[in-house]
């Protein structure tokens, strides 16, 4: 049987100076699936969602995409944290893709970001700027902006860091709505309880993938413990 996958990775490779980030990783990722990736700070998970993105172009290997539009949703950082803009232009920025920066917004692409706001129970915040909300509130902004690109593979980098309990469930009841639409979601994750929720588990160490399988394969706590040993 033939399956059409949704994206592939093939014998990707990506070096930084002497650093293999990625060191030979073949991945297939089915249609409407949620794949999560887990390993130590440093085994490639970044890297990876990186090259699937296209944002880096592996020096050796190639992804193939079953469609074009991928949604990335990259960890915060002290760049995005301090752009003067509101959590509404935020998510309005998903739009810019498909609408083009100068065409105006349509209709149902104000509807579309409200929902996605009110997704991550951001209505509330929806016109104060980035800079004046707390990490988690500015996370939950990135993660609803993901979500209004509306793209057929949606990669979330750590969404849930630094989130409460509360606003992590949010995460996760997203993620499940998302899959079950249809779209392919791949998060890198240290959370084991978003891990238990997805379809696939995939753990990676130096760069490699050292195992993948099911939830209750993957996240048995030998295999974890080996996965996550310090490099030899
Ligand atoms: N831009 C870069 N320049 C140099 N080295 C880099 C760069 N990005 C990543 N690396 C290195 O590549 C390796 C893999 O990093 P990557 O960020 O993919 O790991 P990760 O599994 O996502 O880690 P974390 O859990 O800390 O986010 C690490 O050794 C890292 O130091």
């Amino acid at each position: 049987m033939i399956m059409v996958l949704s994206a592939s990775v093939r014998g990707a490779v990506v070096s930084y100076g002497r650093v293999r980030a990625l060191d030979g990783v073949d991945l297939d990722l089915a249609p409407g699936t949620h794949t999560a990736l887990l390993g130590p700070n440093g085994s490639g998970k970044s890297t990876l969602l990186s090259v699937i993105a296209g944002v880096e172009r592996p020096s050796a290997g190639h992804v193939e995409l079953a469609a074009p539009g991928v949604a990335f949703v990259v960890q915060r950082s002290e760049a995005s944290d301090r752009l003067p803009v509101t959590v509404r232009d935020t998510v309005a920025m998903g739009r810019w893709a498909e609408r083009g920066l100068w065409r105006r917004m349509t209709r149902a692409d104000h509807t579309l970001i409200d929902a996605c706001i009110d997704r991550l129970g951001l209505t509330d915040l929806a016109d104060r700027r980035l800079g004046e909300l707390s990490g988690g509130q500015r996370q939950r902004a990135l993660v609803a902006q993901g979500l209004a690109q509306r793209a057929p593979l949606l990669l979330l980098d750590e969404p849930a860091t630094g989130l409460d309990s509360e606003a992590q469930q949010i995460i996760d009841d997203v993620i499940a709505d998302e899959v079950s639409r249809g779209t392919t979601v791949v998060t890198a994750t240290h959370h084991l309880e978003s891990a238990r929720r997805a379809d696939r588990c995939v753990l990676m160490a130096r760069g490699r993938i050292a195992f993948e399988g099911s939830p209750a394969e993957a996240l048995d706590e030998a295999r974890l413990s080996e996965a996550f040993l310090p490099a030899h």
